[in-house]
């Protein structure tokens, strides 16, 4: 039988996983602010029905995801999961947040929902997440991106981003910290804090590259297990170059998992 799901956003990301649906899932329901609803109901046509809150919604969505960014994530968390459903969710950075963390668990454990925390524009968490049960030494990341992905983000006061000539780191601090300042363009600082050292404990360098036309992560990770280095370089979504394409394409394996028995 086809599953149905709901959508909280739908941007650049949310119409990316739209259009690469596995079969058999079928997004019925699209969640976003008052502002942007007469918009999102004339992109959408009537292939789902749009909704600015979940109480609106009459039935059970099979699956929640949520491609929103922070503040979505914020305003609809608590009420999906206190509903019990799952809730796949890309804007791990919201969780820097300890008290929203806590309110989120706490919705989960009392209603009985689920929130799978994605791998999103990164690879190797699963690893991370293994190697920190032995002990981890250090952790740090860095992001490098173009500067017209940096545009409209914190970077802009920190380096004039259209006069820079070579590549420049213009951040360094903690992964809380990036995620706070950059809520569109740090949230993988966060995912890694979770899956590894906490957000105070992994180191963040945040750099402009007029020279590169990727969205760059490298993440090193030392300790009992022995060492890794992994970089990936990700093309851009081109409708949002802040976004990485793997980052939607991990929601759409997201989908794929909740229909499938045996899933990697
Ligand atoms: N974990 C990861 O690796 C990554 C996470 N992200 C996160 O995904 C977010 C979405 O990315 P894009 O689709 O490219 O952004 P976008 O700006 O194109 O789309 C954002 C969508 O969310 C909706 N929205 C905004 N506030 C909302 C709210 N309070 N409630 C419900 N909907 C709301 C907007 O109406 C829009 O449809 C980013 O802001 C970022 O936080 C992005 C890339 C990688
Ligand atoms: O998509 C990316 O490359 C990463 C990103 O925006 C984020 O970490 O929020």
């Amino acid at each position: 039988m086809t599953q149905r799901l709901m959508m909280i956003g739908y941007g650049a990301m949310g119409s990316e996983v739209h259009r690469l649906l596995p079969l058999g899932m079928e997004l019925a329901w699209v969640m976003v602010p008052e502002a942007h609803a007469a918009a999102t109901r004339d992109r959408l046509a009537g292939r789902a029905e749009v909704l600015t809150a979940i109480e609106a919604c009459a039935e059970r969505p099979d699956l929640v995801v949520e491609c929103a960014g922070q503040p979505g994530l914020a305003e609809h968390g608590e009420a999906v999961l206190r509903r019990g459903l799952t809730l796949a969710v890309v804007a791990t950075g919201a969780l820097a947040d300890e008290a929203l963390f806590d309110r989120l668990a706490t919705a989960a454990r009392e209603g009985g929902g689920r929130m799978q925390l994605l791998s999103g524009a990164v690879a190797g968490m699963d690893g991370l997440a293994a190697a920190r049960e032995g002990g981890l030494d250090e952790v740090t990341y860095e992001a490098c991106k173009a500067p017209r992905s940096w545009k409209g983000s914190h970077a802009a006061q920190l380096i004039d981003l259209d006069a820079v000539s070579e590549k420049t780191v213009f951040f360094e601090g903690d992964a809380g910290e990036a995620a706070r300042l950059f809520p569109a363009n740090s949230n993988v600082a966060a995912t890694i804090a979770l899956a590894g050292v906490g957000m105070r404990d992994t180191r963040v360098q945040l750099i402009v590259d007029p020279a590169t036309r990727r969205n760059t992560h490298r993440i090193h990770a030392k300790g009992r297990f022995g060492e890794f280095t992994i970089e990936l370089n990700g093309h851009p979504l081109e409708s949002n170059p802040k976004t990485s394409t793997l980052a939607a394409l991990s929601v759409v394996r997201a989908c794929r998992q909740a229909l499938e028995p045996v899933s990697f």
